[in-house]
């Protein structure tokens, strides 16, 4: 079990860039993603595997945008915001990235939260409601245009920031358009456009994205169609025509004919056009992606391989892919293995880390305690022992990544990202149809609940972590190790002590008697109270200590000490005798002579004993032992006219004598 301090980041200051024109006042602009503490630890590294957020990277197009009020009374989003292109916008070029904060939990009332990942039962978000760049500004195409002119695409950025990116799609985008996504048709209601960017929640095809996952053909086209690779336009057009005959869904009922249909639409719109068949023939899906550059493909071939040949993207792709055959060594497996991998490591990656909290009473803290707390980890599916499979079933490869788990595109800076493959989620393999296990719908793992004992040791400090090991998530492959449990621990402050490190402090009330002529107090301790004797003459806030008797060191060590402090109570009213006694105390100091305030013989005798030993005022160590040290002021140990008057002070104000 580890310990460390509380080490939840507090976020550096760093300069942002001058707000864009038109930004609204009470909005915060920010360049950099902000963590929102519902991001777990684990989930953060996924995200963003370097410590600090990388700054936004300026697309070449970011001069290119401005956001505008909608003054046109048509627009359904008549008087907000949009962004516009204020210069032309090439097809297929990095507009923007979506920057907000980055979060875990629901945020139903968020019209900016846009969906960047799931994973390990996350759903992460941004929102930029409250902060963000001129990316949240796009506005959904319905109303405006008869189709979007923009599509959001995930991407690695240099650094390995896992971004949503705006992308401009196969058309430019003129001068002076607004630039306009498709939000998803879930979220088009009664003419209007609702609740938008909220995250889909139950819906296979959105994982990853609340907006509709960019158009591009994620198959083989000429498998989907079902013609050989050196087909002519003529054959490919009448297979085409056949099959869209077949499986329109105006005409087929059938539940899957729709997604065949939309499945021979991308499919053919590839082979249909020279440039993107040859595009496919030679760098496979990716190239039908938004953003693909040929050339940047080329010059990262032959700068990240050494130029060595291969036959296109599905050969790349298994070069860094566990069944790749090739050796372990080249730029882009070390770069997708130190972002999560998913080549052969990610075989035997160990599952997520799961954070807990637990409250404990003060006691407890500085003794140590023992609790068994409910958590909900991510288990393997009993039924199908984490296969996600029918008994009997097997799963296929990916036909997206062809197995690698990752999709490779490449920026318009000429750098090629790895993103996780949104088909398989990186697992490079996907559960036939009707191949689900019927308990965990396929995905080879259930939520479960169950109890930890969590052994907090003694001296542990409100804040602290607490880690449980491999009582965290159960690795996805179901092979490397489960994550941790982190268990923050929240201390409910005491009564008796203040806490500094291993010391403790208490305040002991004792009468003014007690402080003038000595006596005893009971004093707390952790292992109950003790009798510590005060020394006669103590001022206020003078302090005891008792040795050893603090709170152990959680790192280990010796055990602190308790700072005992006196505050001297004073009586609010005083009877006629006392006063009497303490006019003659007065008398004495001041050294005036008061014939009715002179002592009785038995008052003078008394006084004599004090005043000849004037022991009260020594320090002195209480009978436990415990007191070893006493710091007092020198004025305390005066003798003279107040020592005469102990005897009568002692007889007035208590009995307790030492
Ligand atoms: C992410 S914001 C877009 C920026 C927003 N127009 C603004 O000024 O802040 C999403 C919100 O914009 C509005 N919106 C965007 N596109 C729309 C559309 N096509 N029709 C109606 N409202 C739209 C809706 O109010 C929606 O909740």
């Amino acid at each position: 079990m580890n310990i460390h301090p509380s080490t939840v980041p507090s976020s550096s200051r760093r300069r942002e860039s001058p707000v864009p024109p038109r930004w609204p006042n009470g909005l915060v602009y920010i360049t950099t993603m902000r963590y929102h503490t519902s991001v777990p630890p684990n989930i953060r590294l996924q995200i963003c595997p370097n410590a600090t957020p990388s700054n936004q990277i300026r697309s070449p197009m970011s001069s290119s945008i401005s956001i505008r009020i909608i003054t046109d009374t048509s627009h359904p989003a008549h008087g907000q915001y949009g962004l516009f292109a204020s210069k032309k916008i090439p097809p297929r070029s990095h507009i923007i990235d979506y920057i907000g904060e980055v979060h875990c939990d629901d945020r139903p009332d968020s019209d900016y939260d846009l969906s960047l990942l799931r994973t390990e039962g996350y759903s992460v978000g941004v929102d930029a409601s409250r902060i963000g760049n001129e990316a949240r500004f796009i506005n959904d195409f319905r109303g405006v245009r008869p189709k979007a002119n923009a599509v959001f695409q995930d991407r690695r950025i240099p650094g390995g920031e896992l971004r949503m990116s705006v992308w401009s799609s196969t058309d430019a985008i003129k001068k002076g358009d607004e630039i306009l996504v498709s939000y998803g048709e879930h979220r088009v209601k009664d003419g209007g456009v609702q609740g938008a960017w909220k995250p889909l929640r139950d819906h296979d095809t959105f994982r990853g994205f609340h907006t509709t996952p960019p158009h591009y053909a994620s198959k083989d086209p000429y498998t989907v169609l079902g013609v050989n690779k050196d087909a002519t336009a003529a054959e490919i057009k009448k297979v085409y025509f056949s099959l869209a005959r077949k499986y329109h869904p105006d005409t087929n009922p059938d539940k899957g004919a729709q997604e065949k249909f939309v499945e021979i639409q991308e499919a053919y719109d590839t082979l249909k056009d020279d440039k993107k068949r040859a595009a496919y023939d030679r760098y496979g899906t990716a190239s039908q992606q938004p953003g693909f550059d040929a050339d940047a493909f080329e010059n990262a071939r032959s700068s990240f391989m050494g130029g060595g040949g291969f036959g296109g993207f599905q050969g790349f792709a298994s070069g860094f892919g566990a069944a790749g055959g090739r050796g372990s060594t080249n730029m882009f497996e070390e770069l997708f293995n130190s972002l999560g991998g998913h080549g052969s490591p990610r075989g035997n990656m160990r599952g997520g880390d799961i954070e807990a909290s637990i409250g404990i009473s003060f006691m407890d803290s500085c003794k140590g305690t023992s609790q068994t707390i409910n958590v909900t980890t991510v288990a393997n599916c009993g039924t199908c022992s984490g296969t996600g499979l029918k008994a009997g079933a097997k799963r296929s490869t990916c036909t997206s990544c062809g197995g690698t788990g990752t999709r490779t595109f490449a920026l318009d800076n000429g750098f090629h990202m790895a993103s996780t493959c949104p088909t398989c989620q990186g697992t490079g393999s996907t559960v036939p149809r009707g191949s689900k296990c019927g308990e965990c719908a396929g995905m080879g793992q259930v939520r479960v609940k169950k109890s930890v004992k969590v052994d907090i040791p003694a001296g542990v400090e409100d804040g602290m972590t607490i880690r449980v090991p491999r009582a965290g998530d159960a690795s996805l492959s179901g092979k490397g190790q489960p994550g941790d449990l982190h268990v923050r621990v929240t201390v409910s402050p005491s009564k008796l002590f203040r806490r500094q490190g291993t010391n403790l402090y208490h305040d002991a009330r004792i009468p003014l008697h007690t402080a003038l002529l000595g006596g005893r107090v009971r004093v707390p301790t952790l292992d109950g109270e003790v009798d510590v004797r005060v020394p006669g003459g103590t001022q206020q806030g003078e302090e005891m200590v008792l040795k050893g008797r603090g709170v152990p060191s959680v790192f280990g060590g010796d055990k602190g000490d308790i700072f005992v402090t006196f505050t001297i109570q004073m009586p609010r009213t005083l009877t006629k005798r006392q006063r009497e006694i303490l006019q003659q105390y007065a008398d004495e100091v001041e050294g005036r002579t008061t014939p009715s305030a002179r002592p009785t013989p038995q008052n003078s005798s008394s006084s004599g004993t004090s005043s000849s030993s004037n022991k009260d005022a020594m320090p002195s160590d209480d009978q436990n032992g415990t007191a070893s040290s006493f710091k007092s002021s020198p004025s305390s140990r005066t003798g003279g006219p107040l020592s005469r008057a102990w005897g009568s002070v002692r007889r007035l104000f208590g009995s307790d004598t030492p």
